[in-house]
């Protein structure tokens, strides 16, 4: 499906816009971006033929919406979940996730057990692989960790067929132009979730790739505002395929 996308400046700026004049909390605007992702992956991976998955947390938002998507994972009948996040954040947001994630046994690997052995160990358990790394406020080059984090995930889709979901954008894509940057230049998700609006990064994904829009949260007068289209969403979804 043909779809207009949203310049990252732009997206960041409707970011803002949605939670000050509009009044929402990032709190809410993440729950509502973690669910459209875990229901994506519903969609396009179904627990009865999709058992475990690895969800791999950057240091901000992107990440966040990987730690929701994992709670909602657990509660649509995933069973081998695990949240891979070695730069937690301290923010109470942001702690009170893993706390929840806590109540639902979903084990987070983070800072004293990062070590790669326990990575590459779960990418290989996994079926699906969460890219919840970075969405629009990246900026290359990558830092250590996550180069390498980057790099175990592709080997992990390339040699061993795992699925990749990528949330918002793919972690490492020029937001903008793509996969320009050298180490992600042959990256492509299997599913992506765009969340408000496609980027423009999207119109370089694959022709093999599904993608998704999700966060259902604007109003007509917003998207009018802002000249993004809102496709029909079905029934009580939280996500459309594009
Ligand atoms: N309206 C929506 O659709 C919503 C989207 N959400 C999600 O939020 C992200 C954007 O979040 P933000 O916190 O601004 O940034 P990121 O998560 O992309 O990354 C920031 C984080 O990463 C570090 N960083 C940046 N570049 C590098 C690098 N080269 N190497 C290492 N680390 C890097 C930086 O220091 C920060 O710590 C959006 O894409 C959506 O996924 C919201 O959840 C809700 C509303
Ligand atoms: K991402």
């Amino acid at each position: 499906m043909a779809f207009k996308v949203l310049a990252a400046a732009k997206a960041a700026a409707l970011d803002k816009e949605l939670m000050t004049i509009c009044g929402y909390s990032i709190d809410q605007l993440m729950e509502l971006a973690g669910l459209s992702v875990a229901q994506s992956i519903y969609k396009a991976f179904p627990p009865a033929n999709y058992h475990n998955c690895v969800t791999l947390c950057g240091p901000g938002n992107n990440g966040g919406d990987g730690l929701v998507a994992a709670r909602h994972l657990k509660l649509f009948g995933y069973k081998g979940l695990k949240v891979y996040y070695p730069r937690p954040s301290s923010k109470p947001l942001f702690l009170n996730l893993e706390k929840q994630l806590a109540q639902f046994e979903i084990d987070v690997i983070s800072k004293d057990d990062e070590k790669f052995s326990r990575l590459t160990s779960e990418l290989d358990k996994s079926d699906i692989i969460v890219d919840a790394l970075f969405g629009f406020s990246f900026h290359p080059p990558m830092r250590a960790p996550f180069d390498r984090i980057i790099e175990e995930m592709l080997k992990a889709q390339k040699l061993k067929g795992k699925k990749i979901v990528a949330v918002d954008i793919p972690s490492g894509w020029d937001v903008n132009d793509g996969p320009i940057n050298e180490q992600v230049s042959e990256y492509q998700p299997d599913v992506l979730v765009s969340l408000t609006a496609p980027k423009p990064a999207a119109l370089k994904l694959s022709k093999n790739s599904r993608h998704y829009l999700g966060g259902r949260f604007i109003s007509d007068e917003i998207a009018h505002r802002w000249g993004i289209e809102i496709p029909k969403y079905n029934g009580v979804d939280e996500v459309v395929e594009l």
